[in-house]
């Protein structure tokens, strides 16, 4: 498509679709008009792709997930269908300014972190390899919450991506689906019927998802709530205008808002609504769809593989179960096998809060005939394994995990460790009863977001070097390695982050009013705020850097900037705290004549996807640095290694995989391993002993305590260090000592620019394999037994 046949389908989807003159078009109207004529170009693939799948008969892959952390869309389908060029082309020939089209688009901000930016970044992976696929989801009508800051403490507001009309979602009015709750079971010539005692219609919004050259392109399915019942125009008649309201509101109740907890099981119930409503309706679809194509129920396994996204949507299982049974009259055991022949479970924490348990009580009363089921199944699994000793139902509540486990062909962790760690400890009788069950798939990240689309400059570098085609082989990147021992090389590598780094130093200074010096060491943890991430660690090391930096102002210190992003679930008052002590030091630290541009510190608000891209190619360190066993993967830590900034981290998580990679020598590691950390845990008062050992942290907590950062206050972070000296869970005090020693090797590899450009040069060149196509196609291979279809060369 060439600029000019762009330029001539905004200008006719801002007239004809929009109703906008030109003369009188807003940066909103342009960005809408542009995403119209690309989303056209997403259409015929998407038809395409759909035909295919039905004619070949293609075994499809269903990834049911709560949270798809999705960010914008229009730069994503802009770089996927390559019309890069000819869009900043016909923008300028219409005067526009790139950039603010660019930003205007809101985020689909449709998930809390980790868990479902890995479902977005699988999407793109699935379309690119052209594996017949399908997300589910819902579609909140408030994503994750806005985050501000008022005195340093975050506050939340909601947020309202739909408050404008949305340019990638079609409606799906003809796929609706009633969903029940609560009501009575009947046991009726040995068959069990459910009569709900309410229902809410569950309607599908799709959104394509275009892969790499526009050669395939799946659907992401959200659920939306509807009332069944229509509006009560009869209360409304007798004035009684909320009761006659009162259906809408329960229903959209559903689908209002995302949970903005990560790691803490609310147990609410309309949470476990949630989970029910888009598990059920997403079933009833999938069994749709099969029986559209085939007659045979039981081969259900060979033609569908659905991927639970950890225990959110686990409820899908006794679902399935509950249609093969009571409505398609198989048997229990041979619905509970086709079942689980179909269903795969990916298990994302081992934090014991963050392992979804129901109360018995609530299922039975949301889902009488689930919890009927659920026992069966629990039954069903002692029964066929011997194993009476364990059960999915313990102490009045529901494991989901457990249950997960018990209803899945394949369970997986998301990274070596982490799977090691799921086989030794939650799933330990599990996996001695089912040894072949739980396999690993380390965790990756899409290229086309995180190096193509947010780091220009880096991947024209690298299509320079190596040429193209490593957007869908990122292996190739190895290719790179040999260069990275010519000075040419390596000058044009560092001037691609120094340009970078110079552009996010403008962002800075215009949206933070803080001047940042592009030279100095830009240092980022981003990610949500959580006591094992150890944000705490890092502010500890500020300070401790802080006070040397004024015990010693005549030393050569490496210039500095931490940058922090990251938002706290609304009811983690320690997360808060600490991301109020941040702001608190910030303060103090950015305002010290004794300092000046040695050290600044910088937390801009309401970090999310479009921050991270923002963010990471001006990165030089990346921080992963959470207590050994805590962090099941990450993939922040990828998306940095691959922007060229070497990780200073513990053994945790993928760090373990990225360090293997990589090489040793280009990762500055520290800290406890996993075991070690078990065991210093059990050591009497570790914390006062390690605090008695470093005089440099004594000092930083003391800091806290004599309120350095809260002159107002000197109170205020007498909570924080009590944890650190009499708790400290997530022994930050035992491994700060290593941390403050390695920040400082980190001072002295970066006072030698060449041998740092050399190792920000060997994370990139040395990364490709932490590319969600890898992960995908171990996925597919190890777990759905699905194949790409061969298409044509695309777009
Ligand atoms: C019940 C509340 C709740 C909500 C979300 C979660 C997620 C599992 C938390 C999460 O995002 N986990 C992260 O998943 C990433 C993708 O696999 C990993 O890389 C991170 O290490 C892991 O913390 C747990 C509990």
């Amino acid at each position: 498509m060439t600029r000019d046949e762009l330029k001539a389908e905004m200008l006719r989807h801002l007239q004809y679709s929009f109703g906008k003159d030109p003369a009188h078009a807003q940066v909103r109207d342009w960005r809408m008009a542009l995403s119209m004529a690309v989303r056209d170009r997403i259409v015929e693939p998407w038809f395409a792709a759909t035909r295919a799948t039905y004619s070949g008969q293609h075994k499809r892959v269903y990834y049911l997930s709560l949270e798809f952390l999705i960010g914008r869309l229009l730069e994503d389908a802009i770089v996927n269908l390559g019309l890069g060029q000819a869009a900043r082309e016909a923008c300028a020939a219409l005067d526009l300014d790139f950039e603010a089209v660019m930003t205007d688009e809101p985020d689909a901000a449709l998930g809390n972190g980790g868990l479902g930016r890995l479902a977005a970044c699988f999407l793109d992976s699935l379309s690119t390899l052209s594996i017949p696929a399908h997300g589910y989801g819902i579609r909140y009508e408030h994503g994750l919450f806005k985050q501000s800051f008022h005195e340093g403490r975050q506050v939340e507001q909601a947020e309202d991506w739909l408050n404008q009309p949305h340019a990638w979602e079609f409606e799906r009015a003809e796929s609706s689906y009633e969903i029940g709750f609560w009501g009575e079971v009947e046991e009726k010539d040995g068959r069990a019927i459910w009569h709900p005692g309410d229902a809410v219609l569950a309607r599908a919004y799709d959104t394509p998802v275009i892969g790499w050259q526009g050669r395939w392109a799946n659907t992401l399915r959200l659920w939306g709530a509807k009332p069944t019942k229509l509006f009560d125009l009869a209360r409304f008649n007798t004035g009684d205008f909320t009761a006659a309201a009162q259906p809408e509101e329960a229903a959209r109740t559903i689908s209002r808002v995302l949970y903005p907890d990560d790691t803490t099981d609310a147990g609410r119930e309309l949470r476990l609504k949630q989970e029910y409503f888009f598990a059920a309706a997403s079933i009833r679809d999938i069994l749709r769809r099969y029986t559209s194509e085939y007659d045979d129920i039981r081969r259900l396994p060979h033609k569908v593989a659905i991927q639970l996204n950890d225990t959110h949507p686990a409820i899908a299982g006794p679902e399935l179960v509950r249609i093969l049974h009571d409505e398609h009259g198989l048997a229990f055991d041979e619905a509970v096998q086709i079942a689980s022949a179909t269903l795969n479970y990916t298990n994302h924490t081992l934090l014991p809060e963050a392992l979804e348990r129901w109360s018995e009580g609530l299922m039975r009363h949301l889902l009488p005939r689930h919890m009927r089921l659920i026992e069966q199944i629990d039954d069903w699994h002692a029964r066929t394994t011997k194993g009476r000793t364990l059960s999915a139902i313990d102490q009045g509540s529901v494991k989901m995990g457990e249950l997960s486990f018990m209803l899945a062909n394949r369970v997986n962790g998301v990274s070596a460790l982490h799977t090691g760690l799921m086989k030794k400890t939650v799933f330990a009788e599990l996996d001695r009863l089912h040894p072949d069950r739980i396999v690993n798939q380390t965790n990756g990240v899409t290229p086309r977001r995180w190096l193509l689309a947010c780091n220009p400059g880096l991947s024209g570098l690298v299509t320079e070097t190596i040429g193209t085609g490593w957007e869908d082989d990122l292996e190739r990147l190895g290719q790179l390695d040999p260069h990275v021992s010519d000075a040419g090389f390596r000058a044009r590598f560092a001037a691609v982050k120094r340009a970078n780094k110079a552009h996010l130093s403008d962002w800075i200074g215009r949206e933070m009013g803080i001047s940042v010096d592009p030279d100095a060491m830009f240092d980022v943890q981003i990610k949500r705020i959580h006591e094992y991430k150890r944000q705490l660690m890092n502010v500890l090391d500020v300070i401790a850097t802080w006070h040397a930096m004024r015990g010693e102002p005549g030393l050569d210190w490496v210039p500095r900037v931490k940058i922090f992003g990251g938002k706290a679930a609304p009811g983690y008052q320690t997360a808060k705290e600490i991301i109020r002590l941040i702001n608190d030091v910030a303060t103090v630290v950015n305002s010290d004549p004794a300092i000046g541009d040695r050290l600044k510190v910088v937390y801009p608000p309401n970090y999310n996807v479009s921050m991270a891209e923002r963010l990471i190619p001006a990165a030089d360190l990346s921080e992963q640095i959470s207590t050994a066993g805590k962090e099941a993967s990450g993939t922040g830590n990828m998306k940095f290694a691959l922007n060229g900034a070497p990780t200073i981290g513990t053994l945790d998580g993928a760090n373990v995989e990225i360090r293997e990679r990589v090489g040793a020598g280009n990762f500055f590691l520290f800290g406890l391993t996993a075991e070690e950390a078990m065991a210093r845990r059990e050591v009497p008062d570790h914390a006062g002993r390690a605090i008695a050992a470093s005089p440099e942290l004594a000092q930083a907590i003391a800091h806290l305590e004599r309120g350095t950062f809260s002159p107002g206050e000197p109170d205020r972070y007498r909570h924080l260090a009590q944890i650190l000296r009499h708790h400290d869970y997530f022994l930050v005090c035992s491994d700060f000592a290593a941390y403050h020693a390695k920040q400082r090797a980190v001072d002295a590899v970066f006072r030698d620019r060449d041998a740092w450009v050399a190792m920000a040069a060997r994370n990139t060149a040395r990364s490709g394999w932490f590319s969600s196509d890898r992960t995908i196609r171990s996925y597919a291979a190890e777990i759905w037994d699905v194949t790409p279809v061969e298409v044509g060369p695309g777009a």
